[in-house]
């Protein structure tokens, strides 16, 4: 199974709950008149929808949006620059397809063509849309981790010159799909790579958001697509992170810097820049520990971190990536505005999208804070830290069909 079809599958059961639900707020309030004869597609064209699931249009897969495997051929480098470059290239994990527009949201619904009105083809549920269907819609919006402003500005759009017209539940995916993809496409961006040596990652998040497997998977990732990588196990207070770094690293062919447990993770950081400046490594990775518990003494390693590093690069750490775990839904925002406050959080990587129904949080994180997303993680593997298609993920969220 090609990862593009496995992260399609996992969004899509993740994502049930607002699929399932669009689905009933059509039904609840179907117009009983929807025989076939009588459908009126008023915003979607001279013919009415086929039932979304029972008749697909199309058997041909949706275009993958990048190749998931890595090409193991190393792409040609800059020379090594003083600085780091304004111009980076993407990081193996964001490679982003060139998108054609989308069609308009109306002209994706599948239609009910002359023929299946004539051969009496069971009626597609349709639902005239007015105030209560569009608070339903909020509502929906709402749990499905949206955050309350972003859900309603989506469903305000949504309606906009629509009140009034009948829609099919795959009408409104497709219309939605569209709104959302909207919100995510400015903030779907690889992480960038520049001509620097060592480029310094800083990773933060808090315990158990995915720092730690996130950084196996793109030391794995990058060291595939040619890059030499060093890790630095900075959560030097848990030793079973360190021990879990030390197998992804076992695992990627990557060489893990440790210290002793409870040693400065400054003093680590250091070490590890050094040795990565001594290898000409492409990449050092940093672990951080995440004890939110104890903000000002979290805020105080890092900080010390970042001065340690910068004796060495005045410009690093290059990126500081924030690991959020999607299943703490609304909770990620209050995480992100915290984060941002301790460190320089320049892009964020969502995990643990696979099993879960909150995904709609990462809609309401790209509506507020406009942060770049780099990546997404489906699962506990290399290979399930994917590049982040908005066009692809708002489908999934919502149910639309491709
Ligand atoms: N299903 C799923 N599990 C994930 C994903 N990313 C991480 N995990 C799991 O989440 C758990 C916590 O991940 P870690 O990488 O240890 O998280 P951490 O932030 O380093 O946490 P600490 O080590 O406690 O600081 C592990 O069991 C991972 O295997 C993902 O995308 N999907």
């Amino acid at each position: 199974m090609s990862f593009f079809k496995k992260m399609k599958e996992r969004m899509f059961k993740s994502s049930s709950k607002l699929d399932v639900g669009l689905d009933a707020i059509i039904e609840e309030g179907a117009a009983p008149d929807t025989g076939p004869a009588e459908v009126q597609t008023p915003d979607t064209g001279p013919s009415a929808p086929e039932p979304v699931l029972s008749e697909p249009q199309s058997a041909d897969p949706a275009p993958v949006p990048a190749d998931p495997d890595f090409d193991p051929e190393p792409e040609p480098q800059p020379e090594p620059d003083a600085d780091a470059s304004p111009d980076p290239e993407p990081a193996p994990v964001a490679p982003q397809p060139a998108r054609a527009e989308p069609a308009p949201a109306e002209e994706q619904a599948p239609k009910q063509g002359l023929m299946g009105r004539l051969m009496g083809r069971p009626a597609v549920p349709m639902r005239v849309l007015d105030d209560a269907m569009l608070e339903s819609l909020e509502e929906l919006l709402i749990q499905s981790d949206m955050g309350v402003e972003t859900s309603l500005k989506v469903a305000a759009n949504l309606a906009e010159g629509r009140f009034g017209r009948k829609m099919s539940a795959a009408d409104i995916k497709a219309l939605l799909a569209s709104e959302v993809a909207g919100i995510l496409t400015p903030v779907a961006k690889p992480m960038p790579l520049y001509a620097k040596r060592p480029q310094v990652v800083l990773v933060v998040g808090v315990n158990g958001s995915g720092k730690t497997t996130t950084i196996g998977k793109l030391a794995s990732q990058f060291k595939a697509a040619g890059k030499s990588v060093v890790i630095a196990a900075g959560d030097t207070f848990r030793a079973a992170a360190v021990e879990q770094l030390q197998v992804w690293g076992e695992r990627a062919g990557v060489p893990v810097m440790t210290a002793p447990e409870g040693s400065d993770p400054a003093s680590l950081a250091f070490d590890a820049m050094t040795r990565a400046e001594a290898d000409g490594a492409d990449l050092l990775m940093i672990d951080t520990a995440g004890r939110l518990q104890n903000r000002a003494d979290l805020m105080e390693e890092l900080a010390k971190i970042v001065r340690v590093i910068r004796k060495k690069d005045p410009d690093a750490p290059h990126n500081t990536l924030l690991v959020l775990d999607a299943t703490t839904g609304q909770n990620a925002l209050s995480q992100v505005e915290i984060f941002r406050k301790i460190a320089d959080v320049s892009g964020l990587v969502m995990t643990k999208l696979d099993g879960t129904a909150k995904g709609g949080v990462l809609v309401a994180l790209a509506d507020k804070f406009g942060l770049p997303i780099h990546a997404i993680g489906v699962g506990e593997s290399i290979e399930d830290l994917q590049p982040f298609d908005p066009e692809e993920f708002s489908r999934a969220l919502t149910g639309a069909e491709a």
